[in-house]
């Protein structure tokens, strides 16, 4: 085996310690790189790769960076995904014979990096770990950056875990090998990079000690392991105290709305589905907060909605008084302006990496606090005054700093200039000594100028050979022989000391050291001890950033009009007028259509809702799911009233997230949602499901979907939204006493459609996707032979439908169908009576309303949604009364076919089945014969 050279032999050593991270191994100036991982990180910072020898048999690959600018560097390797090991030398090269002694002092990973530039401040960066005992899984979850630790266990279903640590959205991951992997797989794609670490070791003492033996004792034996795994492993890679975590929150998953990954991004929570961007998302439109805590604390909330009443009660009334509070919103957003992260300046103070600047910036930020203790003390809110009653303005902390720190000081903390003149007498002393000093060097430069007349002659410093008299080669001639030692040459002038100056230097360079030295001191000093109020702070960001979070849902509440929802125990939903937050928010106009919702438990918990493409299904259905979130996170909601019932999970099944993980295809996707959401909802579930069914052949789709709405009907009973393509499933309203058809509403007019985006009683019958794909701007070709096509199948369906529907119900298939009977009608009125569809009846409906025929808008009871704006309909006595001519050609046909004899003969037989006394066998038997005859015509 190759020998290699001590230093070699040494980077070998320790980089066994940090097999999975990169290893910055210093010398002297430099982090160097060998090896592979030289080879790698050369290509991954696109630095030159170059190598040396090492006793070895070849020249050793190697890489390096400045140390200097090494942050930089790192940084991009954590983005990356990657770890990397920080290897110091900890001792003086300079002091030491042979090899000088190198320890790792730190493992930066993606989950523990304390930089800002890289969490992004308006975000918290979580490190998670999990594991599984006794029938549970454990999560813990940490954000080293704001001093934030949660845990919580939740049964061993990966569901619930998944969907538990995807509400963080970690960095990283540590904890059992065996659940890691199996996360890995479930994690959604597109979001952000995860590194795995599987980790074993779990250190209890170091928890307690942490933490207190009374926090320890709190916690469950599952909790335990996992928080212990996760200090471990932090106290493994920080090498350092880690004081910014002074609290264990225990919580239990129970007490929050239960929203899956896709759910969350379906309903585009925290950001879009397309761009995933903020812009767009419900987060976007709500967070108006003024500080970064409050922004995470806002994020948070959307994240974990919440099931108890009265915790919403006290949320919303902060958010209530502080919506009719302008004034005193725009002082208090003043206020909060100035405020700077506090939690992250707590978390750097207890790192040990705040500098001068972060100790003003916590001055400045403390310096607002008993403003706004003040604005909310007095405030006609009984949650803003508990709150101001809760804060310690932490007032001798602030004190503290501004006796020490000047007002500037500079970004390092080495080089003095940080304290402030009259804090500490020794380091004034020595300040004078130095001032005192430069003074004198002035003099001696004024003096040596008036005695050899030379008045180019100048007193300069540098750093090898400190003060010297400078004087240019012209001028030499003039200087006294004897005084001068000769120190440098330089082109056109020569440097020069004398031995008074050089005593003087020494005196000011050792003032200047003691000075620094001691400014260090005193500015670590002050640092220890703020770390010790930590915990104070983190208490006082936390109140800070909930006044943040109630003054934006205040603010965003009243400037989009929002009301404050009605909460209740209770099964019904009822929304009058709403709106969906973010989609009405983004139209420049005011045209967004208000669409009300009565989700009730007698009789309307399932709203069946048909209507073509573009007509705003998905948007409504969102709209209802926004709705309850937004009241169970305590912020105002977009209606003109919402009654709102404590929903314990909201489950949505919307085609356009389609998420193909490993290779799945959109059906097997869509029917494992539907197969979480049959085992989980409860009847205090909402459900959306958006074309449910589509994906694949027509028949199977429709049978799928009616057996998913019975089950959910029979057997969860909660409330549901569900949108289909299948118009022919409008006659479930006949057999599930909970469903009822509804259809957004649309008006023809000559070949135009016109989407009214209004929700009405009913079910559809087109979805006019020939005429989106018109919008969309499909070749004329394609369009005209589709619509071609589509007749043709028009007429084929239409003469099976006469044909097939008796026989299907004669099969014992299908259940009773909604839509008037063959048998019901008879003679050539049926198949046309076929024809016209809910809508069609609406669209002349509403050109009744329109002309003032009050008879006709009579015979329609009154419904959710009803309140249908006249205006809407203005063009509409014309229009509804000319269809596509498509379509009436369509309509013409069916009646032609209507008086065939052959056509009267299927009808006449499905009529004289004896549906209710005949097997399956004979049923069948129909149905081959229908089809022959159908076949024949
Ligand atoms: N209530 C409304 N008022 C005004 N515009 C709306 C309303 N609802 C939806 N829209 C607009 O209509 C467009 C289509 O809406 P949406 O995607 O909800 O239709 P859809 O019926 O689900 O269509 P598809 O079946 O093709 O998915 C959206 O761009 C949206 O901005």
């Amino acid at each position: 085996m190759a020998k290699y050279t001590p230093m070699i032999e040494q980077y070998l050593k320790i980089k066994e310690q940090a097999q999975d991270a990169f290893l910055f191994f210093r010398l002297g100036d430099f982090y160097e790189m060998f090896f592979d991982d030289a080879i790698l990180a050369s290509k991954e910072l696109e630095i030159t790769l170059t190598g040396r020898e090492g006793g070895g048999d070849e020249r050793i690959p190697m890489c390096g960076v400045p140390y200097h600018s090494a942050e930089g560097y790192i940084q991009r390797l954590i983005e990356k995904g990657y770890k990397v090991a920080i290897c110091e030398q900890m001792e003086d090269a300079s002091a030491v014979k042979g090899m000088v002694r190198r320890e790792i002092v730190r493992v930066v990973t993606p989950g523990t990096i304390m930089d800002s530039k890289v969490v992004g401040d308006r975000s918290n960066n979580y490190m998670v770990c999990v594991t599984g005992t006794g029938g549970l899984y454990s999560l813990a979850a940490c954000d080293l950056s704001t001093g934030e630790l949660y845990v919580t266990s939740v049964p061993a279903s990966e569901e619930w875990l998944r969907d538990e640590i995807n509400l963080y959205e970690p960095s990283e991951m540590i904890g059992d090998a065996d659940l890691l992997d199996v996360i890995s797989g479930q994690m959604p794609p597109g979001g952000r990079a995860v590194v795995y670490t599987p980790w074993e070791r779990r250190e209890d003492e170091l928890v307690k000690s942490q933490f207190g033996e009374a926090a320890w004792a709190r916690l469950e034996e599952e909790r335990r392991i996992c928080v212990s795994l996760l200090i471990s492993y932090l106290s493994e890679t920080q090498k350092r105290s880690l004081g910014q975590l002074t609290e264990i929150s225990s919580y239990e998953p129970g007490q929050y709305m239960v929203l899956d990954p896709f759910t969350r991004r379906n309903l585009e929570l925290v950001e879009t589905v397309r761009e995933r961007s903020k812009k767009g998302s419900l987060l976007w439109l709500l967070d108006r907060t003024e500080t970064s805590m409050g922004a995470r604390l806002l994020r948070r909330r959307i994240d974990k909605p919440l099931l108890s009443k009265s915790r919403i009660e006290e949320r919303l009334e902060a958010v209530e008084y502080l919506y009719h509070q302008y004034i005193l919103r725009e002082d208090l957003r003043g206020a909060l302006k100035e405020i700077y992260d506090l939690e992250r300046l707590v978390g750097r103070i207890a790192f040990g990496s705040a500098n001068g600047r972060d100790m003003n910036a916590l001055k400045l930020s403390l310096g607002q606090v008993p403003g706004i203790k003040e604005m909310c003390g007095t405030a006609g809110s009984a949650t803003l005054r508990r709150l101001a009653a809760e804060m310690d303005a932490c007032e001798d902390l602030r004190e503290l700093i501004e006796e020490a720190i000047v007002d500037d000081p500079p970004v390092s903390v080495r080089d003095g200039g940080i304290i402030k003149p009259g804090f500490h007498e020794r380091l004034d002393e020595l300040r004078e000594a130095s001032t005192n000093g430069k003074r004198w060097i002035a003099e001696l430069e004024a003096r040596e100028r008036a005695e050899t007349g030379i008045k180019s002659l100048k007193i300069g410093y540098n750093k090898v050979f400190g003060y010297f008299i400078e004087v240019t080669k012209s001028n030499l001639s003039s200087l006294p022989e004897g005084r001068y030692e000769r120190k440098q040459t330089l082109a056109n002038a020569e440097r020069f000391v004398t031995p008074e100056l050089k005593e003087k230097e020494s005196l000011i360079l050792e003032a200047q050291e003691k000075m620094v030295d001691l400014e260090y001191a005193l500015f670590t000093e002050l640092r220890d001890k703020l770390n010790t109020q930590v915990s104070r702070l983190q208490k006082l960001a936390e109140k800070i950033a909930e006044i943040d979070v109630y003054q934006s849902l205040a603010a965003v509440s009243a400037e989009h009009r929002f009301v404050k929802p009605e909460l209740s125990e209770g099964y019904d939903l009822i929304v009058e007028g709403g709106r969906h937050p973010v989609v009405e928010a983004v139209m420049k106009d005011t045209s967004f259509v208000a669409n009300g919702t009565e989700l009730r438990k007698d009789g309307s918990s399932i709203l069946l809702i048909t209507g073509p493409n573009m007509a705003g299904k998905s948007t409504y259905m969102r709209q209802v799911a926004l709705l309850s979130i937004l009241a169970q996170i305590g912020c105002f909601v977009p209606a003109e009233r919402a009654v709102i019932p404590m929903v314990d999970r909201i489950f949505t099944r919307i085609g356009a997230a389609d998420d193909l993980i490993g290779g799945q295809s959109t059906f097997m996707v869509e029917m494992a949602d539907i197969q979480v959401m049959t085992d989980k909802a409860t009847p205090r579930s909402l459900i959306i499901i958006d074309e449910l069914g589509r994906g694949t052949s027509t028949s199977e789709g429709m049978a799928i979907a009616q057996a998913v709405i019975e089950y959910v009907h029979d057997h969860i009973g909660c409330k549901a939204l569900v949108s289909t393509h299948f118009h022919e499933l409008a006659h479930l309203q006949e057999s599930l006493s909970g469903l009822r058809n509804f259809s957004m509403a649309v008006q023809e007019s000559g070949d135009k459609v016109h989407f009214l985006r209004k929700l009405i009683p009913g079910a559809a019958d087109s979805s006019y996707g020939i005429y989106c794909a018109r919008l969309a701007g499909l070749p004329h070709s394609i369009i005209e032979r589709a619509y071609g096509l589509l007749q043709g199948l028009e007429q084929v369906s239409l003469l099976a439908v006469g044909a097939g529907q008796g026989a299907a119900a004669a099969a014992g298939g299908l259940p009773g169908d909604g839509s008037p009977r063959p048998h019901e009608t008879g003679g050539a009125a049926p198949l046309k009576e076929l024809r016209r569809s809910e809508p069609e009846a609406q669209a002349d409906e509403a050109v009744a309303i329109a002309s003032g025929t009050a008879e006709a808008a009579a015979e329609r009871g009154p419904a959710p949604g009803e309140v249908i704006q006249l205006s809407i309909f203005d063009e509409a006595d014309t229009a509804a009364a000319e269809h596509a001519d498509a379509r009436r050609q369509t309509a013409a046909a069916a009646e032609a076919a209507a008086f065939d004899p052959q056509v009267k003969g299927i009808i006449d037989a499905v009529k004289g089945a004896d549906v209710m006394n005949m097997t399956p066998l004979q049923a069948m038997q129909l149905l081959n014969e229908l089809k022959q005859k159908a076949r024949d015509l």
